[in-house]
């Protein structure tokens, strides 16, 4: 066998996991590594906050994870994902596979062209499929940002998510939208990403031809960048809120400015409350879930991002410091 076919199949498979903010690509994540293959897996999970809240709602799994937070893959953080690649090929640990979760706000051309281009990961790993999650319900406004139309036009599969938040006739009108912006890719309705592992991995789908016919440059360097309105807003505090406060805060300010705000997120300590309080925001849609119990071992803190246009840090600082519970007040 010549060795470059022998090169070729020793690649590790690469799938990359896209889409736009809060669309359900941790979701995807999740059902993928509880899946029951046996295959071990390396995961890079991109956020584009500062305060990663992803890593901690990634299931546990003895699967590698490693965080790349505080920016995107395809600019500011490119360079610490081809790190972070050769870092884990250099580990000696069993890898059969990577997965890479790009960040709501990520053009996957640049990233794709890290996996060209770039010596090791060209010579190491081969690209399996690009994956991308719609949020059925919000994507026709996200399309106003560049990064939501390319993450649809370079899938191999459209994970067409959320289908219980819209009718039948929204849904066919979504889906002839996405079938014109990207006529080869596979369209999956699902609803919280549910598919079965085979369906997002181990495609063997990506084909540089393609992805030429759409980006005939994406080989050339490019400067990318990003609509510099959008901007993130984190905190992170060690005492604990009051759920009451918090809620109240949160309904008034996606009903002022719920159109602006993509996406908030958020691992919080409640006062008095055994678990953590998983919060998600996405526009004018809120809801939460009680999440992992707190170990006597652990400094509980509350972590929250808030990802949007023309964000007001100050506003938004000084609505999140009225629902922390002040300390005499938990003496009392
Ligand atoms: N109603 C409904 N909610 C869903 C579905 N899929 C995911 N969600 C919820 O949507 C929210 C966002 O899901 P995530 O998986 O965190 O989305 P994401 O794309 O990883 O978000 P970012 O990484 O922040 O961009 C969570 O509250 C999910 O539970 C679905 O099919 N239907």
């Amino acid at each position: 066998m010549p060795d470059t076919e022998t090169a070729a199949m020793s690649k590790l498979k690469t799938t990359i996991l896209t889409g736009f903010l809060g669309a359900g690509k941790t979701t995807l994540l999740n059902k993928i590594l509880s899946s029951e293959s046996t295959e071990r897996v390396a995961v890079i999970v991109n956020e584009y906050g500062e305060v990663g809240i992803d890593g901690q709602l990634v299931v546990q799994t003895n699967d590698q994870i490693v965080e790349l937070n505080n920016g995107c893959i395809c600019c500011t953080v490119r360079d610490d994902l081809i790190a972070a690649i050769r870092a884990l090929l250099q580990s000696g640990r069993q890898i059969d596979r990577f997965i890479i979760e790009t960040s709501g706000l990520a053009d996957p051309a640049p990233v794709i062209q890290s996996f060209i281009l770039d010596d090791v990961l060209s010579a190491r790993l081969e690209l399996d499929a690009i994956v991308t999650v719609v949020d059925a319900r919000h994507i026709e406004g996200q399309l106003a940002q560049e990064e939501a139309v390319e993450q649809i036009s370079f899938a191999d599969v459209l994970l067409l998510n959320k289908i219980d938040l819209v009718d039948e006739d929204h849904l066919l009108q979504v889906e002839r939208d996405l079938r014109r912006r990207n006529p080869l890719a596979r369209i999956i309705p699902t609803k919280d990403c549910g598919v079965a592992f085979e369906d997002v991995v181990g495609l063997g789908a990506f084909d540089l031809k393609n992805v030429l016919a759409i980006d005939p440059q994406i080989l050339e360097e490019q400067e990318h960048e990003h609509d510099q309105t959008i901007g993130c807003v984190a905190f992170r505090e060690q005492e604990p809120l009051d759920p009451v406060a918090l809620n109240d805060w949160l309904t008034r300010l996606v009903q002022d400015i719920g159109a602006d705000l993509f996406r908030m997120k958020g691992v919080l300590s409640f006062a008095g409350e055994a678990r953590r309080y998983v919060l998600h925001g996405i526009h004018m849609t809120l809801e939460g879930r009680p999440g992992k119990v707190w170990q006597p071992s652990e400094v509980r803190s509350s972590d929250i991002v808030f990802i949007g246009r023309n964000l007001d840090e100050e506003m938004l600082r000084a609505g999140f410091e009225r629902c922390i519970v002040q300390p005499q007040a938990l003496a009392s």
